[in-house]
């Protein structure tokens, strides 16, 4: 086990299956975060964020794969052994209402997670809720109000302090940001950035959004319909992307702010259902590049630099960031 990474998550896979059709959300996953690193992965709705996220916890059970968190791969740990290893690990929700127990006021919100450090006398617990509600922007008054008094950025605020309350290593913002305005996201995306630098937390952020996860991530990975499709640094994946997806997540964005590099024609792109057949990429029924050399691909990553892959074998000869037109 190589200890320069804090998480390696290994060829996780998940199907949900119901009476009469079965969902691969998570197809063999692979990534692994060092310690203080911020890894984002973005992908549209669906794609299977969420229940990486959360197979990552254990939240939900992987098929497949292993998870080694701090050397251990919690994966095959028993539930017991795993209670230990809890606090390190938070998640932080896209709407921090329904995880706040509207009957408790934030001192006990607070206190119920600085608990888990055992043996701190009541005024410790105090001095330590005091220090976390000042610690992401808000009053020692607020401490006694209810989360109903709060606007959705405070709440929000609050599901911070509630998750760093048990010094994690690792915290998984799960849309951290989507339910709340502009001006407001920018505030909490600051404040997520903040603590990250004081307390060198490594975060996983979950985004549609990937013009969200620019200014906050170190590397990014490209989700779709279950499978990382392209990982690599922020700039790589901005500046040189290599998968006909990622240019279309980004050429979304380009179309908000118009100085445009990218020369793709998305009117090609066609709908989003997959084919079924688990060998074959998952872009394939949208992508106007592919053909035969789409199948059998899974797990064979094109190497771009050493930090960015692409799972395209179609594109990865273009340098330029430029559309990659290459028709069959
Ligand atoms: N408990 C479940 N039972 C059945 N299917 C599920 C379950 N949870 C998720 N899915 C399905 O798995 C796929 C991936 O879902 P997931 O929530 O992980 O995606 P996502 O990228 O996080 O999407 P969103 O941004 O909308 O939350 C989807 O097709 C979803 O409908």
């Amino acid at each position: 086990m190589d200890n320069e990474y804090l998480l390696e998550v290994k060829n996780i896979s998940k199907k949900f299956t119901s009476k009469d059709h079965t969902i691969p959300a998570v197809r063999n996953v692979n990534f692994n975060l060092k310690n203080g690193e911020i890894f984002s992965i973005v992908g549209e709705s669906g794609c299977g964020k969420t229940t990486t996220g959360r197979i990552i916890l254990r939240l939900i059970e992987a098929d497949t794969g292993e998870i080694w968190f701090k050397g251990k791969n919690i994966r095959t740990m028993s539930k017991r052994t795993l209670k230990g290893i809890r606090p390190s690990m938070q998640i932080i929700f896209q709407d921090p209402y329904s995880s706040l127990n509207p009957r408790m006021n934030v001192r006990k919100l607070l206190s119920e997670s600085i608990m888990t450090d055992k043996g701190l006398s009541k005024q410790e617990v105090q001095q330590e809720c005091e220090r976390l509600i000042t610690s992401v922007g808000l009053e020692v008054d607020d401490l006694n109000k209810y989360p109903h008094e709060f606007s959705g950025g405070q709440r929000q605020r609050i599901g911070i302090a509630r998750a760093i309350a048990t010094k994690p290593d690792l915290i998984i913002c799960d849309e951290p940001v989507s339910a709340l305005d502009l001006l407001v996201q920018a505030q909490i995306l600051n404040l997520l950035k903040k603590l990250q630098v004081d307390y060198g937390y490594s975060y996983i952020f979950i985004s549609h959004n990937l013009s969200v996860v620019k200014h906050v991530s170190d590397r990014i990975a490209i989700m779709y319909l279950g499978q990382i499709v392209e990982v690599g640094k922020t700039d790589e994946i901005f500046e040189s992307p290599h998968h006909p997806y990622t240019k279309l997540l980004l050429d979304s964005i380009l179309k908000i702010e118009p100085n445009s590099n990218l020369d793709l024609d998305y009117e090609c792109f066609g709908g989003g259902e997959m084919e079924n057949d688990e060998d074959l990429c998952s872009f394939y029924n949208r992508c106007p590049f592919g053909d035969e050399n789409c199948r059998n691909f899974e797990n064979e990553y094109e190497r771009i630099t050493e930090t960015h892959y692409v799972a395209c074998k179609k594109t990865h000869h273009n340098e330029s960031g430029k559309a990659a037109v290459i028709r069959s």
